[in-house]
């Protein structure tokens, strides 16, 4: 008894030992010595081994985006294989309410493919930095990895990688919570870690759909028709050899629901919507860079585009005059470079830039994407960046007809007629009203009365009949204004004239005294010259 005690004692002091002196030669060896070592050690199991590994990392080679396939193969793992891994995770999703139940690091999940068996791990290493981080933990990557009998080489490559990536990106689909972007300020950029990339997101819940949305009929219709033939060309995209994207401008005054017609078109369509929000955007190349990072199935929105940034291609007036003026100053017009960049302008994403963004090379990338601008005067946008081609349709949102009415008091009072129904029509018609403030008439908020259908319609005949009334004052201050303009105008005229008419007289007098002089002046010089020219001779 005491002999074998003594026998594991000294096996374990032994291996104490070897361990003790296994770690101290680590440490001594030199790096590119212990490298070797390891890639001898994989390469003699490799020879013995029969099974190979294919590793699939976080992010790419460019380390900028999260690899896709990384992302089908969790979404693949987490829905097909968790029944048979005995360490799961369960996440509840930030944005999600559903539970996100996935496989655990470190835990083997086994799965079969047309005979053969495949393991997959999930895992994540450190990687060692030469740079001093901010970020602690960016150097942590997560991979998986999937071990296969070398036999299966070919179908695991050829057919089983391709199967996961299919139904990973089907998973990631069905399970998909929509989301919300919005862009975020370049100095908060981190590639590495999450919730600090170039986007940042929030559940997309808006509930407007185009049931809910105040229009004409047909040119509802019309946008919802346009909508479906889009999602469903993908097949004539590529044989017209067109990227499978489309652009939308929709103009008019605010209030209109053009923003309503955002949330509607995303609820139709069931897409992320990328609210880009241009004045947080430093240059053209952020601007690729946000746009390389939005997903397809989306719509890329820029609202107020005439507000955004000065896109007309000009510089502002201030600018222009110290411009002319520093020209002036040394007396040459080549072109300089602004004597402080940072100063030189608020943003330097310029209209080339954004048309880069909207139609260039780019653009194609990722496809399905709708790219909408929304602006209050479409007058003020530059030509170029609204053509056709570039913004395939345009949508006049206008002020609120009968029709649009109609919708609104389905939505707000459950009704498709009334009495009043017949004045509201004419009123309408009368009045410039927008869809915003129909609405704000017909939904009073008040806990302790009763929605009162009645009240509600009388309410907005009211503000109509007063709208009608503000509109005819101000209509007759401006006729009252232009007329006393014109009249100013008119008599500023004759009374220039009529100066005209006294000073032409004086003038042609003054003119008459000024030839003689001249004349006078010009028969001297001649005598001169000519004296000096015979002078000189
Ligand atoms: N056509 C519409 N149909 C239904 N509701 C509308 C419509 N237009 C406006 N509304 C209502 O008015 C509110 C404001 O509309 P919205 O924000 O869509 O206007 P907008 O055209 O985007 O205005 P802005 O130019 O100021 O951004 C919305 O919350 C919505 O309830
Ligand atoms: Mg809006």
């Amino acid at each position: 008894m005491m002999a074998g005690m003594d026998k594991w004692t000294g096996l374990g002091s032994a291996l104490a030992s070897f361990l003790f002196l296994w770690s101290m030669v680590q440490s001594h060896l030199p790096v590119a010595f212990r490298h070797r070592l390891s890639t001898w050690a994989t390469k003699l199991a490799s020879l013995f081994s029969p099974y190979l590994h294919v590793t699939i990392s976080e992010y790419g080679a460019e380390r900028f985006s999260r690899s896709d396939l990384f992302l089908a193969v969790e979404a693949y793992l987490s829905d097909a294989c968790t029944r048979r891994a005995r360490r799961l995770k369960a996440e509840l999703g930030k944005d999600s309410k559903n539970l996100q139940v996935s496989v655990d690091d470190n835990d083997e999940v086994t799965d079969t493919f047309r005979g053969a068996t495949i393991w997959w791990y999930a895992a994540r290493k450190l990687q060692r930095s030469q740079v001093i981080s901010f970020y602690p933990g960016q150097d942590e990557r997560r991979f998986y990895q999937v071990v296969f009998h070398r036999r299966h080489r070919d179908l695991v490559v050829g057919s089983y990688l391709p199967h996961v990536l299919e139904e990973g990106r089907a998973v990631t689909v069905r399970n998909r919570q929509r989301r919300l972007f919005t862009n975020n300020p370049s100095s908060g950029w981190n590639p590495y870690r999450s919730g600090k990339g170039v986007w940042s997101h929030v559940p997309f819940e808006h509930p407007a759909t185009f049931a809910t949305l105040a229009m004409d009929p047909a040119d509802k219709e019309a946008i919802v028709d346009d909508l479906e033939a889009f999602r469903d060309a993908k097949d004539y995209y590529a044989k017209v050899g067109k990227a499978w994207k489309r652009g939308y401008l929709l103009h008019g005054p605010p209030g209109t629901g053009k923003s309503t017609m955002i949330a509607a078109m995303a609820n139709l369509l069931d897409y992320d919507v990328y609210d880009l929000e241009l004045t947080a955007v430093k240059n053209n190349t952020e601007l690729r860079k946000l746009f390389i990072e939005t997903t397809g199935k989306s719509i890329i929105v820029i609202e107020d585009i005439d507000c955004s940034v000065d896109l007309t291609g000009k510089r502002s007036k201030a600018d222009k005059k110290n411009k002319s003026s520093s020209s002036e100053d040394d007396g040459n017009n080549n072109p300089k470079l602004p004597a402080d960049p940072d100063k030189d302008d608020g943003t330097k994403v310029t209209l080339s830039g954004l048309l880069n963004f909207i139609d260039g090379l780019w653009s194609a990338c990722g496809g399905e994407r709708i790219i909408i601008f929304t602006t209050n005067h479409k007058e003020k946008l530059d030509p170029a960046l609204v053509r056709r081609g570039r913004m395939d349709k345009h949508i006049e949102m206008s002020y609120c007809g009968f029709e649009a009415f109609k919708v609104l008091a389905g939505n707000y009072l459950d009704i498709t007629d009334h009495e009043l129904f017949g004045e509201i029509r004419q009123l309408l018609g009368e009045v410039n009203m927008t869809p915003a403030d129909v609405a704000e008439n017909l939904m009073p908020m008040s806990k302790k009365k009763k929605r009162d259908n009645n009240a509600c319609l009388e309410g907005l005949v009211e503000a109509l009949n007063k709208a009608k009334q503000e509109a005819k004052a101000k209509a007759d201050a401006e006729a009252k204004e232009a007329k006393e303009k014109a009249e100013a105008e008119a008599k500023a005229k004759e009374e220039e004239e009529a100066k005209k008419g006294q000073g032409g007289d004086q003038d042609q007098g003054k003119e008459d005294k000024t030839s003689e002089s001249t004349e006078g002046k010009m028969s001297n010089g001649e005598i001169k010259g000519s004296e000096q020219v015979t002078s000189d001779n």
